[in-house]
């Protein structure tokens, strides 16, 4: 469960949240919101990877962790990028090791087949480089990587923002099954309604406030 109570966020010359208070359960949540409308800033918020101006924000009841030396976040929680950001000159398994290796946790061969199979991807491409893969492929490594240390909280940036729609697609239904089958709370922030729709809650961002659309 995570919980945002009176989170404000004030830039120079913007306040993407205002006084927001929220609870979100362990299922899939859709961000939706104008471009600038802070739906990045909530999410960076959301996993400790930037502290608000003011107010809190937990998850299971634990304030995140927020240090300002570690960009990674809170431990607990990972986030997924419309771009895939995997390292490049990285296998696959490397790739999801090195994830691993960074949360300080020990993870095996047999741990990245798991993973790679919870995105329905074969346990025989673990030896490719991203390069060789197609953008849906790359992001559900991605997906995988943020699964490998065992985190709760997936938070998604437009993470079909660079996809067709079969990728959309695929990437959207997994997301969700990791909602549904493995209990993770799934954040997406997203200007694709056909994944907002598929999510089950929504809500709009504008203007500093977040208003609950399902
Ligand atoms: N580090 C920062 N310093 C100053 N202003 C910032 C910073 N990060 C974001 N902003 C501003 O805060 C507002 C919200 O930005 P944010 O990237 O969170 O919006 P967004 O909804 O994710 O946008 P998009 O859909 O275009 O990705 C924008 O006006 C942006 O310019």
């Amino acid at each position: 469960m995570i919980t945002l109570a009176h989170v404000t966020v004030e830039y120079p010359d913007a306040t993407p949240l205002q006084d927001v208070s929220l609870t979100l359960g362990s299922s899939t949540t859709a961000i939706v919101g104008p471009s600038g409308s802070g739906k990045s800033t909530l999410l960076r918020i959301i996993g400790g990877m930037q502290v608000p101006t003011s107010g809190a924000v937990s998850i299971d009841d634990v304030a995140v962790v927020t240090a300002s030396w570690r960009s990674a976040g809170d431990p607990r929680v990972s986030l997924i990028h419309q771009d895939y950001r995997l390292v490049p000159f990285l296998t696959v398994e490397q790739n999801l090791l090195l994830a691993a290796e960074m949360r300080r946790v020990r993870r095996t061969s047999a741990d990245v087949t798991s993973v790679l199979g919870k995105v329905a991807l074969p346990a025989s491409m673990r030896g490719r480089l991203p390069a060789t893969l197609s953008g849906g492929q790359q992001q559900r490594v991605a997906i995988a990587r943020s699964l490998i240390a065992g985190t709760s909280v997936i938070l998604a940036d437009e993470p079909t923002g660079a996809l067709d729609v079969k990728n959309t697609e695929r990437v959207t239904d997994i997301l969700v099954d990791l909602g549904r089958q493995h209990g993770l709370a799934i954040v997406v922030a997203t200007h694709d309604q056909s994944v907002a729709q598929k999510l089950d809650h929504r809500f709009e961002l504008a203007e500093g406030r977040l208003v609950q659309l399902a």
